[in-house]
């Protein structure tokens, strides 16, 4: 049986191999996702951030466990932007160790920096799509770290869920405004150490200044005694409800797939710069001269352009 068909009778291999073929930028993959295209948008996509260690794969755990007991389908996907390995091997024994693993409505799939130029959210953007056609209900994209990839990767998400731990709450007001504007829902997880309200205090605090008419919430949770799992589930669920009612979540939609165009023409112009037609060699030329002074930067690139144009 084709790929494709296998893919839309929720066959997961297929799933498995297709997300494989997009890492590794595949034609036939982009090939089935352009003919199957029309079956996507019904997946919800659910991004779980936060600095390192903070639990956010013990909060996917339970918060998947949680959905798939009422029946739904739920894809993870793990991305982890500092890794260059892939399809598993990140996850390692977290995941191998997984009851979730053997649950025949969980999809568990981790993705690595595969590739380069922020190779990592696009093969992310393609993965999502096949597993929306695939039938998914929720995909779950759990980022390590905060940095650009982790705001990229957020950028693919419907509602965005921060994960914090007691004690980072001193740092809070140093962290970036941009990493705080990206978080949906907040968890204050490990809220059975000390210090985890204190920690919720300091994040509302934060999040007064906040302007939109949606007020993120903060939940204490202890992801590792399924405690505050049910309340954050409804906070997502309001937040969902939140974007539906409003018309944001076409509009998040719409924003998401703009970065992704641009991400995905930027691609073609870098392929076309240095896989196909080798500009390399005329922009290997042109920075010498540039330093020759036989030419500046600013013609070069018009040059530059103007071979592309050519071609
Ligand atoms: N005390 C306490 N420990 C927790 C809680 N949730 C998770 N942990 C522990 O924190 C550690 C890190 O949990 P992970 O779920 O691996 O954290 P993570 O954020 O996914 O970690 P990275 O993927 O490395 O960023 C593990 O040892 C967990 O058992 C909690 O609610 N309370």
């Amino acid at each position: 049986m084709e790929l494709a068909e296998r893919l839309l009778k929720g066959d997961r291999r297929a799933v498995a191999r297709l997300i494989s073929m997009v890492e590794n930028r595949e034609p036939e993959a982009f090939e089935i996702i352009k003919k199957l295209y029309s079956k996507t948008g019904n997946a919800y996509v659910i991004g779980i951030t936060g600095p390192p260690g903070a639990g956010k794969s013990t909060l996917t755990d339970k918060l998947v466990k949680k959905l798939s007991s009422k029946g739904k389908k739920i894809a993870i996907i793990a991305v982890d932007p500092t890794s260059p390995f892939t399809g598993g091997a990140i996850l390692g024994d977290r995941v191998r160790m997984s009851d979730l693993n053997t649950n025949p409505n969980v999809f568990i799939r981790s993705m690595g920096a595969r590739g380069h130029l922020g190779g990592v959210s696009k093969a992310t953007q393609g993965a999502i799509k096949i597993l929306d056609i695939y039938g998914a209900d929720y995909i779950f994209i759990e980022t390590v770290g905060v940095g650009q990839s982790e705001i990229d990767i957020v950028k693919t998400c419907d509602t965005t869920v921060m994960v914090m731990v007691p004690g980072l709450g001193d740092d809070i007001q140093a962290i970036k405004a941009g990493v705080m504007e990206i978080g949906d829902v907040f968890a204050v997880n490990k809220a059975d150490r000390d210090g985890a309200k204190r920690t919720a205090r300091e994040i509302d605090m934060v999040l007064d200044f906040n302007k939109s008419d949606w007020r993120p919430p903060v939940e204490l949770v202890v992801a590792v005694e399924n405690k505050g799992i049910d309340e954050l589930l409804e906070h997502i669920q309001k937040h969902r409800e939140y974007l539906e009612s409003t018309g944001k979540l076409i509009e998040r939609r719409i924003r998401n797939s703009k970065f992704e165009l641009i991400d995905l023409v930027q691609q073609k112009l870098m392929s076309i710069l240095f896989d196909k037609s080798n500009k390399e060699e005329l922009i290997n030329k042109l920075s010498k001269d540039i330093v020759d002074k036989i030419i500046d930067p600013y013609t070069a690139t018009e040059r530059i352009f103007n071979e592309i144009k050519m071609d």
